[in-house]
């Protein structure tokens, strides 16, 4: 298993080439937070600016909207119960996040089918949070996974809905064969996150810790992996994803050195700097 170093990293975070523009960075899509977790989207999507994404737009309850332009007026909207609208937002995206904050109800499983049958599989689908409970629940939303671009980012407890694997019966043998049924990227988030790449290699975190073990770190760990996919689309997905999780969880240690808790939105605000940081040598 290969352990994720800096240098590695610093590789895939290149520079923006001078001609550039928001349409070179990516179209990102963030679907979900009902009316009871409007945060854990309004995190998402406020990480995938924060990390660079050229457009985001989130897909939520219409109760979530002036508290997300209150926190994050760049990113567009649209009501997530709007079928035609949230059909031909997915088909545009290049990159789906689904699932922070989503909910289990009924109108939740239907939203997450309606992403799941206009995705193009061309571009990349991040499955998060309540997405992945859904999944777990009905095998017939799993059929509609596309075969290959998909990116799962389950803690133990969504991992273990989705599999079966109770959290100490996850270990690096099983987790690969769980990981084969579904094709998938599987970044399975816990201290010293394992990235089970669909490419047959695993990548595994040194750094983050329990300063990071609060409310909206996963949420703000999709932005920035979508953000990552959108702009540096010529890096191979395997590295990419190392990029965003290790950028997430080295943030989160260098806050962690002066303060008791990492806050994810107070984390979130510190991107744009970390990831300058990282790409000055
Ligand atoms: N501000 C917000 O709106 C927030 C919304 N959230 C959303 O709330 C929904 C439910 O997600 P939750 O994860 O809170 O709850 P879940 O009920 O999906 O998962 C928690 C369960 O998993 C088990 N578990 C085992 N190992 C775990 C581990 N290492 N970390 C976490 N749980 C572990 C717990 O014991 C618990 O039974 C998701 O859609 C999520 O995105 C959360 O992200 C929290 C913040
Ligand atoms: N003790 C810990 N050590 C390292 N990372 C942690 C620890 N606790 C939580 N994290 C990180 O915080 C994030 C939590 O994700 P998740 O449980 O999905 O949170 P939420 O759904 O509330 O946003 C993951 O990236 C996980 O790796
Ligand atoms: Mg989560």
């Amino acid at each position: 298993m290969e352990k994720i170093t800096q240098q590695q990293v610093q590789a895939v975070l290149t520079p923006r080439p001078t001609n550039s523009y928001k349409g070179s960075f990516g179209r990102i899509l963030a679907v979900g937070g009902n009316e009871n977790f409007g945060g854990a989207i309004t995190m998402a999507a406020k990480a995938a600016v924060y990390s660079g994404a050229g457009l985001v737009t989130v897909a939520t309850s219409k109760d979530n909207l002036p508290a997300l332009h209150a926190v994050v007026p760049e990113a567009m909207y649209i009501n997530y119960f709007d079928k035609v609208a949230l059909s031909a937002a997915v088909a545009q995206a290049t990159v789906t996040i689904v699932g922070p904050g989503l909910g289990t109800s009924s109108r939740s499983h239907e939203i997450l089918q309606i992403v799941l049958t206009n995705f193009d599989p061309t571009h990349y689908l991040i499955v998060d949070g309540s997405a992945l409970t859904l999944l777990a629940q009905d095998p017939k939303l799993q059929a509609l996974l596309p075969a290959q671009h998909v990116i799962f980012t389950p803690h133990p407890g969504e991992w273990q809905r989705l599999t079966g694997l109770t959290v100490t019966e996850q270990d690096d043998v099983s987790n690969r064969q769980a990981q084969q049924r579904f094709q998938a990227t599987v970044v399975l988030k816990k201290y010293h996150t394992t990235i089970y790449h669909a490419d047959g290699t695993t990548s595994q975190l040194t750094v983050g810790g329990p300063a990071m073990a609060t409310g909206g770190m996963g949420d703000t760990l999709t932005g920035i992996i979508a953000a990552f996919l959108g702009q540096f689309s010529q890096v191979p997905l395997t590295a990419v994803v190392n990029a965003a999780v290790y950028t997430h969880s080295a943030l989160a240690d260098q806050l962690a050195l002066t303060r008791h808790v990492v806050v994810p939105s107070v984390l979130i605000d510190h991107l744009p700097t970390f990831i300058h940081q990282l790409q000055t040598p």
